[in-house]
């Protein structure tokens, strides 16, 4: 069996398409869409992120700005800065690049951002909402995860999906996703033992741990839907996921590459939840 490659980047390009045109439509109604990415620090793969979510709101018409704080900014300084945006009616949607330096508690940052502008979906009155199926912000990277499945037709009801990795931002969300669909969720992680009794069952694998070439075609079952979150980059400087996407591709069903996989969806649906949070706070509709 050869894959059905799920390219992300093309799924992003349709989506974003659309966007641009309910952009249009806002704009005649004098609004604007506005995100405000927030990075303290120099990270050069966090900068790289940020400056692909600036690139992408420019595409679709969105207004975006980039707030760079120095890398000993206190916690107080960063949030008084949240307090403000929060203030401010001309931005709709808040992004605060994890991770922070030390100094900086994260939870309390994700805490002190309105629910409201919470374009990340990190915040923990959205992630309630997630878990009770209420409208709320989905975090971009489940969300996308769910749209590329989607995409392809494949029906997630019933099957049984095993996600790897256990964070607030990927492994916790994109299970409870999967759950919201009606798959059967297993979760895996550092302390899981024999996890390839888990992996070879899995109808659905989603893998979001960190680390290179980790799951491979042994690892899992003939026809499987393999989704790949992991981004490493290897000593040659060049990007790769967490799956041996060439072991992998003969066997599985569908697979996701790296790059051009699940990291240009998590933008796209960083715009989508921003149109989504102009529209909320101030009632009007495209
Ligand atoms: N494509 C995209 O848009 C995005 C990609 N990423 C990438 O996805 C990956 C994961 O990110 P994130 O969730 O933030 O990472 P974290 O480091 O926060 O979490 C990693 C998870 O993997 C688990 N883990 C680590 N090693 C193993 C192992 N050997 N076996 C089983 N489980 C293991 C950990 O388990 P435990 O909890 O027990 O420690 C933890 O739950 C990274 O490569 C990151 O760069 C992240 C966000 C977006
Ligand atoms: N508050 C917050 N929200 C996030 O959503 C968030 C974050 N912090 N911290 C870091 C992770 C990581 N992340 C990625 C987004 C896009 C790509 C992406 O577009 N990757 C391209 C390659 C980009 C390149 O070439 O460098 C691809 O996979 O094709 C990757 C990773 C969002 N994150």
């Amino acid at each position: 069996m050869t894959a059905d490659i799920i390219s992300g980047k093309e799924l992003s390009a349709q989506i974003k398409r659309n966007l641009s045109q309910e952009i249009l439509q806002l704009k005649e109604k004098n609004l604007v869409p506005k995100l405000v990415v927030v990075l303290v620090g120099d990270n050069p793969a966090s900068l790289s992120y940020v400056k692909g979510k600036e690139k992408a709101a420019a595409e679709v018409g969105m207004d975006s700005d980039l707030i760079r704080l120095p890398v000993e900014t206190s916690e107080q300084e960063l949030l008084s800065l949240l307090d403000q945006l929060n203030q401010d009616s001309s931005v709709h949607g808040i992004l605060v690049q994890l991770p922070l330096p030390e100094q900086i508690d994260e939870q309390k940052v994700i805490d002190r951002i309105d629910p409201k502008k919470d374009v990340d979906g990190f915040h923990p009155i959205n992630i309630g909402k997630m878990m009770t199926g209420e409208d709320s912000f989905l975090p971009c990277t489940p969300y996308g995860i769910i749209e590329m499945i989607k995409s392809k037709g494949i029906e997630i009801e019933g099957k049984h999906a095993v996600v790897i990795g256990r964070s607030n931002i990927v492994g916790k969300p994109v299970g409870q996703l999967l759950l919201n669909e009606n798959a059967t969720v297993t979760y895996c992680h550092s302390r899981t033992k024999n996890m390839r009794e888990f992996t070879q069952k899995a109808d659905i694998l989603v893998v979001a741990i960190g680390r290179e070439n980790y799951i491979k075609s042994e690892d899992i079952k003939e026809g499987a839907v393999i989704i790949d979150v992991g981004i490493n980059r290897t000593v040659e400087g060049k990007l790769t996921g967490d799956v041996d996407f060439e072991g992998c591709k003969d066997k599985a069903g569908f697979i996701t590459p790296v790059p051009g996989g699940v990291g240009p969806m998590t933008i796209t649906m960083l715009l989508s939840n921003t149109i989504k949070a102009a529209k909320g706070l101030t009632g009007i509709e495209g």
